[in-house]
């Protein structure tokens, strides 16, 4: 018997992020959208666990970790040990999430975990539990469960979903090298000791999101963590401002980085954007919709 599971990639519309609390983490408010770039992970039941991982040509297999630190493991264990039984079952994951790409592929993986799992071992978990393990096992987790397009406070795991009437054009080019998240944030708090304590808000960003107008929200994107990310990398500047120039809306860091993602004013803009920066030497140029759903069980 085998389930398997599609999980989204995210990309953060607003990015406030606050003054690091005393745990470390940083208070955000930021409006999460899952677009139309998966991984789907097959579980089959077997007595022990284990993991095979297929990665797309865009992704370095060496950036995946094959053993216990995969998140995806660590996902089946938390649910395991809360449900009072044993973790396994032979995991299959197929990824074409950019890994260390600031778009939750591996929160991705380990929310189809949650899902796979609950489902193959007919444990019936109520949603809040569910999303509760997520919040344990990382920030984005949350988020990844409920999909479409949502509004994440807290460290980001408190996840509610917001009104969005359109259906927006992206279009998105990974880096050949990911980018460390907690770097990022580190250096977030170097750039910005100034900081307030409460990030700024996602309103504007709500508002944009509720005309349905391109031109809208590409005025209202926002991410606190560009500006670290581009110090770290400024390559990325510079394919923002290209992106630009070959037809698109606007483009902007997805999350920590360095995927960068722009949005168009339609499927031809987006052809149109992702040509122009294929020519300019991207070898990786995705284009997806969003919202999609969350993680979901495929027929
Ligand atoms: C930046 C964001 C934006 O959505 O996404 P990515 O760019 O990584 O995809 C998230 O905040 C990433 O969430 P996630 O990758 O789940 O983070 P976690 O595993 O919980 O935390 C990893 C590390 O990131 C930092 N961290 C994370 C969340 C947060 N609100 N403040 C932080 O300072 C901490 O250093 C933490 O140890
Ligand atoms: N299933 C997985 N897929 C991708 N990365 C994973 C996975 N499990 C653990 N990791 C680790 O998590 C790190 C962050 O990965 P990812 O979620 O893709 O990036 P980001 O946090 O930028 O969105 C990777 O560098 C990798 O070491």
């Amino acid at each position: 018997m085998s389930i398997t599971v599609r999980a989204a990639a995210k990309i953060n519309l607003h990015l406030g992020v606050g003054r690091a609390r005393e745990d470390g983490f940083h208070p955000l408010d930021t409006v999460y959208q899952a677009i139309g770039i998966h991984d789907d992970l097959t579980l089959t039941a077997a007595e022990g666990l284990s993991l095979d991982t297929l990665v797309a040509d865009h992704i370095d297999p060496a950036g995946v970790p094959s053993g216990a630190d995969n998140i995806v493991l660590r996902a089946a264990r938390l649910l395991a040990q809360h449900a009072g039984r044993p973790a396994a079952g032979a995991f299959e994951v197929r990824k074409d999430i950019p890994v260390a790409g600031g778009m939750a592929g591996g929160s991705a993986d380990a929310a189809a975990a949650l899902v796979a799992c609950d489902r193959l071992w007919d444990l019936e978990t109520p949603d809040d539990v569910l999303l509760a393990l997520a919040a344990e096992l990382g920030s984005d987790i949350p988020f990844s469960l409920v999909g479409g397009t949502a509004r994440g406070v807290g460290r980001g795991e408190v996840v509610t979903p917001v009104d969005d009437r359109g259906s927006w054009w992206w279009v998105a080019v990974p880096s050949p090298e990911g980018l460390s998240t907690p770097m990022v944030y580190r250096h977030f708090d170097t750039l910005r000791p100034d900081a307030t304590e409460v990030p700024a808000s996602a309103e504007p960003l709500l508002a944009a999101l509720a005309t349905g107008e391109p031109l809208q929200l590409a005025r209202a994107l926002h991410n606190d963590l560009q500006e670290p990310a581009i110090d770290l990398r400024p390559e990325l500047g510079d394919l923002i401002v290209r992106g630009e120039s070959e037809g698109a809306l606007r483009g902007l860091v997805s999350g920590s980085g360095p995927t960068v993602v722009f949005l168009c004013d339609s499927a031809d803009g987006a052809r149109a954007t992702a040509v122009g920066l294929a020519g300019a030497g991207h070898d990786v140029v995705l284009t997806a919709t969003g919202p999609v759903a969350g993680a979901h069980v495929l027929a």
